[in-house]
């Protein structure tokens, strides 16, 4: 018997990372390829994104996905998120010329708050919530808290892009194969303070930190490469990552719907002070997943560098939180 459509919401839809999304989506890549989705997108109620909105969906509609069912526009999160089982909030103002991060922290908690709101309003009492605007962690904090009525757990940010950024440098350095890697994470903020944590990361069973040898190379190369990647592709490409980054939002989504048999990934959610980070506050943990729910990795030794990295990412998420705590 075929399955039940689900409704999936996508903000930021006629964006770079919406375009390299949705298709994506639609091909059952997300949340498998016996799934039928309705894409509910949402875009900014402006003339000239609306269009490109439209222009997309034509592209949809072109495809011919056999498991794309329904798609519908919107301009409000009031209907476009309306029972809505996946929501992810990809549309977020970018920093402008003259931008302080407060201005740009102000101006995207308007946006969380109200899509939080929304959602707590409109969208399905079980929705799973990816938010990929930036400030990620900061954002997914405001909708959380502008949603009371929906389980704070089901709030999360994509720190799996830095995951899988860790992860490709891990294999150059190794000259193993990515596919090999286990066990990788990283903590905190997706920003340049995460910290990306190879400790406990094996490949065909021996141990990465052994293999590797070098702490100057984790200091000085592995965790400013993974940390200013994103600075590096700005650099490199004039525009921010975009298929990376939907490729890791489908690879966030895939594995909290689906699981992930056993094997650890990195997600962005609201600590329920593990390893000391406050109550509520959105941090880069490992996590397994297993039937629809995550569950942190606890109990892993946390020595005097990796303590000093994660209260340094914890020190910039906490003063985010300051920064919007008036907001909320
Ligand atoms: N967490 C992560 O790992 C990453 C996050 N990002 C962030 O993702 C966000 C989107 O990036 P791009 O797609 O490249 O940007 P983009 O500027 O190409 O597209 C963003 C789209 O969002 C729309 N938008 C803005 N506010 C909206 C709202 N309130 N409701 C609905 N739509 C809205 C805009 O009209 C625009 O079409 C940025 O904040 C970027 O910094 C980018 C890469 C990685
Ligand atoms: O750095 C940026 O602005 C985009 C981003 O989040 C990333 O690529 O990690």
């Amino acid at each position: 018997m075929s399955k039940k459509p689900v409704r999936v919401a996508v903000t930021g839809a006629a964006g770079q990372i919406g375009y390299a999304l949705l298709f994506r989506i639609a091909s059952g890549e997300m949340l498998g390829k016996d799934q039928p989705v309705i894409l509910q997108l949402l875009e900014i109620p402006d003339e000239k994104a609306q269009k490109a909105l439209k222009g997309v969906m034509m592209e949809l509609q072109d495809c011919a996905f056999p498991l794309l069912v329904g798609m519908e526009a919107h301009s409000d999160p009031m209907t476009g998120f309306k029972d809505t089982d996946y929501a992810l909030l990809v549309g977020a103002r970018p920093r402008g010329p003259g931008m302080e991060r407060a201005d740009l922290l102000a101006a995207n908690a308007q946006i969380f708050t109200a899509q939080g709101k929304a959602l707590n309003a409109v969208a399905s009492r079980n929705v799973k919530v990816l938010v990929v605007g930036n400030p990620a962690n900061t954002n997914a904090y405001i909708a959380m808290k502008s949603a009371p009525d929906l389980p704070a757990k089901n709030f999360t940010a994509m720190l799996r892009l830095d995951h899988n950024r860790a992860l490709s440098q891990v294999a150059e350095k190794t000259g193993k194969a990515v596919a090999d890697i286990r066990k990788l994470c990283v903590w905190g903020n997706h920003s340049p303070t995460m910290y990306a944590d190879y400790r406990f990361a094996t490949i065909g069973g021996q141990n990465v930190k052994d293999l590797i040898d070098d702490q100057v190379w984790n200091e000085t190369v592995f965790l400013p490469t993974v940390g200013k990647r994103g600075a590096a592709i700005i650099e490199a490409r004039g525009l921010s990552s975009a298929a990376s980054a939907a490729n890791a939002a489908i690879d966030h989504m895939h594995d909290w719907a689906l699981g992930t048999g056993g094997e650890w990934v990195t997600m962005g959610i609201p600590s329920q002070g593990w390893y000391g980070i406050p109550k509520d506050t959105v941090f880069g943990f490992p996590v397994t997943c297993e039937n629809g729910e995550y569950k942190v990795v606890e109990g892993l030794p946390i020595d005097a560098f990796s303590q000093k990295c994660i209260d340094k990412t914890l020190a910039e998420l906490e003063g985010e939180k300051d920064g919007v705590k008036h907001l909320l």
